[in-house]
């Protein structure tokens, strides 16, 4: 997949039947990186640089921003502190969560019904505990832009791919509650297996995710059985979540997948979760219901949409902060 917002609508509509194959039959596609994409080598190697300094430092600084500090679920998540997978144990990674800075977006602060969810502040370590805590907001932040510029440009293929308007988005990706999280597997050395992240969906429209050269994500194909999903260099890849998948009344397939456990090589990754504006009505896409395919879903927002799905992880027993119900959780 090379081309994104490409000047010749042909060419747009051939990327978007492209999409379209993917989505409707394994929900996940490998993106060109920096093939008229807008996203630059420096600003992805910084990103990871970035990743390795923070992940590298000791605890003290690493929990000056723990999450349970936040009321929004930002900031550092110590290895083993949420658990996809059935076993309890906790994946084995570390996380530092971010969302659409104030710095970046100040119009969209406090907009929408629950903007706390949507839009808050971010969590970043403090210059006294760490000299390179600029460097780290900067890089870190300056991806963050590409990518949610990469993912609004996106979204114009993915309606296209639907049979919608190039535009049919445009209104519902105003303030977008676009999530990151820079991840951190260290190798296992010789304990027992821990999934790095156990099996799952992601909740969001798409994903766009970048990883490094280490493999070890895997996607569940329709018959359940799991397939590597390689490292293939200068690309991102995108996979459908759940808020897209339901909005599509289950055209595009939101599809389950893992990360194993690295024995011998630490493994870094940045995935981005793009969901649309919170107060969005997610009535079923007019493209993807029919008399023979009734809308399978209730009708409700977008903001409720994924309340309800972080009901569910808590109540899976996942410890949030203070005011969990109120969070973004992956
Ligand atoms: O690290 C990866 O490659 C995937 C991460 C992931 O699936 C997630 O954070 O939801
Ligand atoms: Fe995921």
């Amino acid at each position: 997949m090379t081309d994104a917002a490409h000047p010749d609508p042909a060419r747009r509509r051939a990327v978007a039947a492209e999409i379209r194959a993917a989505c409707l039959n394994q929900g996940f596609f490998y993106r060109a990186t920096f093939k008229n994409h807008g996203v630059s080598r420096d600003v992805v190697d910084a990103a990871f640089g970035q990743s390795h300094a923070f992940f590298g430092l000791g605890e003290e600084v690493k929990r000056s921003i723990d999450i349970s500090k936040s009321s929004n679920f930002r900031g550092f998540m110590a290895l083993q502190t949420e658990s996809h997978d059935s076993t309890g144990k906790g994946d084995y990674h570390e996380a530092f969560n971010l969302g659409l800075d104030p710095s970046l977006a100040p119009d969209s602060m406090g907009v929408g019904r629950d903007s706390k969810l949507q839009h808050g502040e971010n969590l970043w370590p403090e210059a006294e505990m760490w000299d390179g805590a600029a460097q780290f907001k900067s890089a870190t932040l300056a991806y963050y832009s590409a990518i949610l510029a990469l993912g609004q440009r996106l979204f114009p293929l993915i309606a296209l791919a639907l049979d919608l308007p190039e535009d049919f988005f445009s209104d519902k990706i105003q303030h977008p509650a676009a999530i990151m999280r820079l991840l951190f597997y260290p190798a296992l050395g010789a304990a027992e297996p821990i999934p790095g992240i156990g099996a799952h969906t992601d909740f969001e429209c798409f994903t766009i995710l970048k990883q490094d050269d280490v493999p070890a994500l895997q996607v569940a194909n329709r018959r359940g059985e799991w397939l590597d999903a390689p490292c293939i260099p200068d690309t991102f890849v995108v996979n459908i979540g759940d808020q897209l998948a339901r909005w599509t009344n289950d055209i595009f397939v939101s599809t389950r997948h893992r990360v194993l456990a690295t024995p011998d090589r630490d493994r870094y990754s940045i995935p981005f979760f793009f969901g649309c504006d919170h107060d969005v009505v997610m009535h079923p896409i007019p493209t993807c219901v029919s008399a023979d395919r009734p809308n399978r879903y209730e009708v409700m927002t977008a903001g409720d949409y994924v309340h309800q799905r972080l009901s569910e992880v808590y109540a899976a027993g996942l410890k949030g902060p203070e005011g969990a119900e109120k969070v973004e959780a992956k």
